[in-house]
């Protein structure tokens, strides 16, 4: 199985000091690869890097077939869900599924299909920021998983979720990978990261 990220002695500064150094990393398709670690020791940093938007000082990295650029084309295969989105003033929790549904085809999932996994579908008809903070989390979540992509990459997907739900987003990512797609979360939910097929790398 060829991997869709591969980073190699990587090494990143933040306004010159030094926050990763010598970081290998590899993730395949089929894969959830869960970055564990302290605060501050740099999994949203490290995340970041594989975004294409923060360019490491000094090794190798490739998000399939070359190094992670913050362009259309490489955005079109990785979905990012790290600090809370913008929300469209005026659209609805179903609107805001819609336009995923309608600009990233084929959809992995119906707008519908995702109210439902999402718990969504009593709040579908509010605006986001009526949402509490759960839900919010929720609704990001989901608009990621509504489009088509290789790669999720997920800075504390937990943020705000309820137990019971994070036992859920355990078994939305289990199948995402089952599909072919590639997890890559930091987390500090420990139970997240050990969900079965998961690889953890401690930080
Ligand atoms: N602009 C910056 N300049 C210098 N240092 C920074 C800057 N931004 C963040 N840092 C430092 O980089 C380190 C890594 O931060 P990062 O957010 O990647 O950590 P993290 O592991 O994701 O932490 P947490 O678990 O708290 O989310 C921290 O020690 C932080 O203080």
């Amino acid at each position: 199985m060829s991997e869709v990220i591969n980073a190699v002695g990587l090494a990143v500064e933040l306004s010159g000091n030094p926050i990763l150094s010598g970081l290998d990393l590899t993730a395949a398709p089929g894969e959830i690869v869960a970055i564990t670690g302290q605060n501050g020791v740099g999994k949203s940093t490290l995340l970041r890097c594989l975004a294409g938007l923060l360019d490491p000082v000094a090794g190798e990295l490739t998000v399939m077939d070359g190094p992670p650029s913050d362009e259309a084309a490489f955005w079109r295969e990785v979905a990012l869900v790290a600090d809370e989105p913008a929300w469209y003033p005026g659209l609805t929790v179903r609107e805001h599924l819609d336009l995923m549904a309608a600009v990233h085809r084929p959809p992995r999932l119906t707008p519908e299909r995702a109210l439902d996994l999402f718990d969504l579908a009593g709040r579908a008809d509010m605006a986001p920021l009526r949402l509490s903070t759960g839900q919010r989390q929720r609704l990001s979540l989901a608009m990621a998983l509504v489009r088509p992509s290789r790669i999720l990459l997920l800075d504390e997907p937990e943020r705000g979720l309820d137990a019971e739900f994070r036992v859920r987003l355990g078994e939305i990512l289990r199948e995402y990978a089952a599909a072919g797609g590639t997890v890559v979360m930091a987390t500090h939910d420990l139970r997240l990261a050990q969900v079965p097929g998961a690889r953890r790398i401690e930080l």
